[in-house]
């Protein structure tokens, strides 16, 4: 369990984040909205220790994260893919998923059946000698999500994950998406433009303003509060 309260984030006078307050329960997807600008990746940012928090408190599971190091985040359980996906461009696709199980300790056989799987999931096993560079930008993010999900995150960040995807591996990835929080126990959160993949995905939305929660709810909702039809999406 996410549990977030009172974070602020302040670059000199602006206030990216200026007191958020939400939960994200075990298996669950949560969907972030929001204009652009509205402070989105930097509470991201904040969570994976990116940014150190101006004031606030992020717990994982009852355990403080504010003040950790991300390498340090990222052992506790807490995954993050990139607007650009992050990938180990002149390795190829079986040694990417390697990187993140190097300090776990596992056996060779547990490491290949994970990295296997993962592979298989998002439709890339059958490249896995390829290198990464070879790979569309689409991909790129397919891999990105199965080198965060071999390392078995409790927490998941998505940032953009369908912005400049096709609408196959759109589809493909909303697909695995959906799958992830009943199948591995991690939570989600799912920061995208994307509306109706939020809508489709997430358990629970937040659209953010200027660095406040504006509204929250189900998608339904989210789309019929004034405030959000005001400031968002503008009809
Ligand atoms: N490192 C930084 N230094 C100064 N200002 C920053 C920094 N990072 C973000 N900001 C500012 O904080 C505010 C929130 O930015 P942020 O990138 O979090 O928004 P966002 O909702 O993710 O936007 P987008 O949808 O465009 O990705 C913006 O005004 C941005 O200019």
């Amino acid at each position: 369990m996410l549990r977030i309260e009172g974070l602020r984030k302040n670059f000199g006078g602006l206030k990216a984040l200026d007191g958020l307050d939400f939960e994200v329960p075990p298996r669950s997807i949560l969907g972030v909205l929001g204009m652009n600008g509205s402070g989105k990746t930097t509470m991201l940012n904040c969570i994976n220790g990116v940014y150190i928090a101006s004031s606030g408190s992020i717990q994982l599971d009852g355990k403080e994260l504010t003040g950790l190091k991300p390498a340090q985040i990222f052992d506790r359980g807490v995954g993050r893919t990139f607007q650009v996906p992050r990938v180990f461009s002149r390795m190829t696709l079986w040694d990417n998923l390697a990187v993140p199980l190097l300090s776990r300790s596992m056996t060779r056989a547990e490491r290949d059946e994970i990295r296997a799987t993962w592979l298989k999931k998002v439709h890339l096993f059958d490249l896995r000698h390829n290198y990464a560079e070879e790979l569309s930008g689409g991909q790129q993010k397919l891999l990105e999500l199965a080198r965060i999900m071999v390392s078995r995150p409790k927490l998941v960040l998505l940032d953009e994950p369908f912005a400049g995807v096709n609408p196959t591996l759109s589809r493909l990835l909303i697909d695995v998406i959906r799958d992830m929080p009943g199948e591995t126990g991690c939570s989600v959160v799912l920061v995208s433009h994307d509306l109706t993949s939020i809508y489709e995905l997430s358990h629970d939305i937040i659209v953010m303003h200027e660095g406040r929660i504006l509204a929250r709810g189900d998608a339904e909702t989210v789309q019929s509060n004034p405030d959000v039809v005001e400031a968002y999406l503008g009809a």
